[in-house]
């Protein structure tokens, strides 16, 4: 296995692109990103081994996130875990944290780390898939250690998308979702709420060299040609990890 790996690194050092400049979570990237294969089963190597591959993806109230997951989603096959609709179905199935979780949200403050983290984990546990998209996680810093210390995983990579508060207000008016917080009042707590806790966050993962700021305005299609290359590097590593193990 060291083996193996050491010879990847050598193999994706060559790429210019940002995820593939960092060695250290090359393992990682590896691991989590290959499917079930009989090549791989001829090394010995099972996907139910594989560390999961963390992206977590932040943005204010209305930046995209959401729409740029489902195409994540549809292209390169993640897990999308929204903590927003992991909380609203707790509302919605009167679960012992609904009530809380609805006023919170009402408010548009944040929820208790624990709550959402507990969240979080069961669906990554109960799914089959090694590569997750955790959507609006973490908002706050308390949010952010509350996961490393639950799940014992920090991210992969961070998206952060990055778009100007008009233009969020305007998305959010007009989401037409029914939800109780799309409104211009919960809005500008929500505004707030961002700025104070999570840009801290935002800062933290850029100052670790893991954040890829994305400019959230354009169409649909324009931001995700942004996101796109992000993905498909890691595929490039796995396609040249398989055709590597194809050779011994
Ligand atoms: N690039 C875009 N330009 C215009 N509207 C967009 C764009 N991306 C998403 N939207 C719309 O803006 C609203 C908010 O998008 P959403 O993905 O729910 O954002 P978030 O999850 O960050 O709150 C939705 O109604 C969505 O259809
Ligand atoms: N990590 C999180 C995510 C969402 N939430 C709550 O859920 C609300 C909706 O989150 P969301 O991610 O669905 O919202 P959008 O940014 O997609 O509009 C937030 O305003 C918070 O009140 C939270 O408390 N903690
Ligand atoms: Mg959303």
């Amino acid at each position: 296995m060291w083996r193996l790996v050491t010879s990847l690194t050598a193999l994706v050092s060559s790429s210019k692109s940002s995820i593939l400049n960092q060695p250290a979570s090359t393992l990682k990237i590896w691991k989590s990103l290959t499917t079930e294969t009989p090549i791989l089963a001829r090394h010995g190597i099972s996907t139910h081994d594989c560390t999961p591959f963390i992206t977590f993806v932040l943005g204010g109230p209305g930046s995209g996130k959401g729409t740029q997951c489902a195409k994540i989603v549809e292209t390169f096959g993640f897990k999308h875990l929204s903590a927003g609709d992991l909380l609203r179905r707790e509302i919605a199935c009167n679960s012992k944290y609904g009530s809380t979780i609805l006023n919170t949200i009402k408010e548009g403050r944040i929820v208790p780390s624990e709550v959402t983290v507990k969240l979080i984990q069961r669906e990554m546990e109960s799914s089959d898939n090694h590569k997750f998209l955790i959507d609006g996680f973490p908002r706050s810093e308390e949010n952010r250690i509350a996961f490393e210390r639950i799940m014992g995983a920090e991210p992969n990579i961070v998206l952060f998308f990055d778009c100007p508060e008009e233009e969020m207000v305007k998305r959010v008016l007009s989401r037409n979702q029914g939800r109780v917080d799309d409104n211009l009042d919960t809005m500008k707590k929500r505004l707030k709420v961002f700025e104070a806790w999570n840009l801290p966050v935002i800062n933290y993962y850029a100052e670790k060299g893991k954040l890829h700021k994305i400019s959230a305005l354009g169409t649909e299609d324009e931001i995700f040609e942004q996101v796109r290359p992000l993905f498909a590097a890691c595929e490039q590593i796995n396609s040249k990890t398989l055709l590597f193990l194809e050779g011994q």
